[in-house]
């Protein structure tokens, strides 16, 4: 679905990205992990179409991305909510933009905000909301317009370590019920075996990928085994301390 061909990026001039290669697959939820400075926010905000993709090519559906649209949602670390809109008018913000007219969107943006967990919040303001249900509401609003793609920043970064997990857990049921495509960056390695089904490790200087791991966390996940009982399975602890491992690898090949 989503495919990242021989991509590179530089700031003025500096390599930032060099020959990436990535797919994305239907249903796929893959995961980008990798120290601080390794291109994940530029590679995320080419797919978004943030920055123009200068080398190489991304194609979403066959098609090639020039700019922002409709067909990617997309969660950023720092919700970007409009302060002075309640929850509900966030969360259909991208449907107005697209001329939706505000019964439906209203109606739309209540289901997704069920589908979060947010029912009853329609009408307070976001400066009334916990950093977990300001992510929420940011979720909502990317999934209101149905996007093909869901594109997520360090989404859980700024959260406490319970409530990351209860978002971790709402993220993995959202993918099995809607078998949208994610794409999700972050540096919390737990996170990321936990979430991926398709596991992208980068490096940096300039980032590249080093390694692609198929997992099935997630996948248990969603078909009803609990997170605690995954994340306490020797399994799963062996293959933390193997993308550990590798991540440390990686920070003393560049030290
Ligand atoms: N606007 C910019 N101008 C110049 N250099 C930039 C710019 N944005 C990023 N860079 C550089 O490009 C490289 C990749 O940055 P990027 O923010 O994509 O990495 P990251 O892996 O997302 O890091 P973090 O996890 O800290 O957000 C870094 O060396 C960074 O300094």
């Amino acid at each position: 679905m989503l495919a990242v061909n021989h991509v590179s990026a530089r700031y003025h001039g500096q390599l930032a990205l060099q020959d990436i290669n990535l797919t994305l697959n239907a249903g796929e939820l893959v995961v980008v992990l990798g120290p601080s400075g390794c291109g994940k926010t530029t590679l995320l905000n080419l797919i978004t179409g943030f920055l123009p993709t200068e080398e190489g090519q991304i194609t979403l559906a066959g098609e090639p991305i020039s700019g922002p649209g409709a067909d990617r949602g997309v969660v950023f670390q720092h919700e970007g909510l409009l302060p002075w809109r309640n929850v509900v008018d966030n969360v259909a913000l991208g449907l107005q933009l697209v001329g939706v007219d505000v019964k439906t969107r209203r109606e739309k943006a209540g289901r997704m905000l069920k589908k979060v967990g947010l029912e009853g919040a329609e009408k307070r303001f976001i400066w009334q909301l916990s950093g977990g249900m300001r992510q929420r509401v940011g979720i909502a609003r990317a999934l209101a317009a149905d996007p093909k793609l869901l594109l997520l920043d360090e989404p859980f970064g700024a959260l406490d370590a319970f409530t990351r997990e209860q978002m971790q857990e709402l993220l993995l049921r959202l993918w099995r019920d809607s078998g949208k495509g994610i794409l999700l960056i972050t540096h919390d390695i737990e996170e990321a075996v936990f979430l991926a089904s398709e596991l992208v490790l980068m490096t940096p200087g300039p980032g590249r990928i080093s390694e692609r791991l198929t997992l099935d966390f997630g996948r248990r996940f969603a078909a009803g085994e609990s997170c605690r009982a995954i994340k306490s399975d020797p399994a799963f602890i062996a293959q933390r301390e193997y993308v550990l491992s590798r991540v440390f690898q990686q920070r003393e090949a560049f030290s």
